[in-house]
């Protein structure tokens, strides 16, 4: 992302909409010149100047014909994770003379897997504003409500490269009570809320759905020199406890810790951390599992020995029967269903 700004705060958050979450871009008005899916892509936008194709120069990013009638462009998102929208990044990266001068962000939530979202009713979360060439513009987002699909309007036509919508992740608490689920899955709300290191990947990775393929997809951190050792503190999905541990060091091969070790809190009660799995031994690139019993936690801290990385982490468990009754009142609260 060209840094034309300083990004607020909420782009700290996950981002609701990026394709590894989920996310995908299901319609758009045009894309003749580059295709609506690299909006979601998840890397930094590329680009190589003077590479022609058969359509123009190669953009990574979504790209509209030279409008020559009335009317707009847009491209329509179904997010991966549903949520409440915090903020919005349009990125206009390396489109220097093809950029939409205004642009404009709507969002709805709808229920179940609707194909046809024709008499849905949108809510303007960025008002038309205007944009800059190869610059990230971030804009604030105040809906205190679930959205699950956004709709990005650019005028009259032109490139973006990327759209993040940033947010607070809001399960559907269907398919979260009176089951054992991943209390650290991003897509369940858990989040990382503090780090030691964060150096080469973010540790929010380990939450992500399914393997990494690679060692940049999981959490890395920097080699350490002074005798401590990397940790992360996750805040879970919802208070629950944990019957099964998962720490997963795949792709990490010469810099797997070689320890590890869970702790976990209840900031309901007195916020003291306790141990859940005391310090255990880790190969590279394997997938380790340990079940667990353990009381009710809201946080579980996990520690590696003395550095380096671990692709994913699971914590699964049973939500407890209070944590169920606040997700759900949440969640009808914010207009889910
Ligand atoms: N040189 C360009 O980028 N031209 C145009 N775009 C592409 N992709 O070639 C255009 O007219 O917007």
């Amino acid at each position: 992302m060209t840094d034309s700004m300083p990004l607020p705060d909420f782009t700290s958050l996950p981002d609701l909409a990026v394709r590894t979450l989920g996310g995908s871009v299901i319609a758009a008005s045009d894309e003749s010149f580059a295709e609506k899916e690299n909006l979601l892509n998840p890397w930094e936008p590329e680009f190589s100047p003077a590479t022609f194709g058969r359509k123009g120069q190669v953009y990574d990013g979504w790209e509209t014909a030279r409008r020559r009638g009335p009317g707009h462009d847009w491209a329509l998102v179904r997010l991966g994770m549903p949520g409440v929208v915090r903020g919005v990044v349009i990125d206009t990266a390396w489109f220097k003379g093809n950029y939409p001068p205004h642009a404009s962000v709507e969002a709805c939530a709808v229920d179940g897997h609707p194909a046809d979202l024709s008499g849905v009713d949108w809510t303007e979360i960025v008002p038309k504003s205007p944009l800059k060439g190869d610059s990230a513009h971030a804009f604030p987002v105040r809906l205190e409500r679930l959205s699950t699909h956004v709709r990005l309007n650019v005028f009259p036509d032109g490139g973006v490269a990327r759209l993040r919508v940033h947010g607070d992740v809001v399960p559907d608490p269907r398919f979260m009570t009176g089951l054992t689920v991943d209390l650290a899955a991003l897509e369940n709300g858990a989040r990382v809320v503090e780090c030691s290191d964060g150096f080469y990947s973010s540790p929010d990775n380990m939450l992500f759905p399914g393997l990494a393929r690679n060692q940049a997809e999981g959490w890395e951190t920097a080699r350490r020199r002074d005798g401590g050792n990397d940790w992360a503190v996750i805040r879970l999905a919802a208070p629950g406890a944990i019957r099964l541990a998962e720490i997963d060091t795949a792709h990490l091969k010469f810099n797997a810790p070689a320890q590890a070790a869970l702790s976990g809190l209840d900031a309901r009660e007195d916020g003291a951390w306790r141990p859940l799995l005391p310090r255990t031994g880790l190969l590279p690139d394997a997938r380790h599992r340990f079940r667990l019993t353990t009381p009710e936690v809201t946080h579980v801290r996990l520690d590696i020995y003395p550095d380096g990385g671990v692709s994913r982490l699971r914590l699964l468990g049973d939500l407890s029967p209070d944590a169920e009754r606040t997700l759900t009142a949440r969640w009808k609260r914010l207009g889910g269903g």
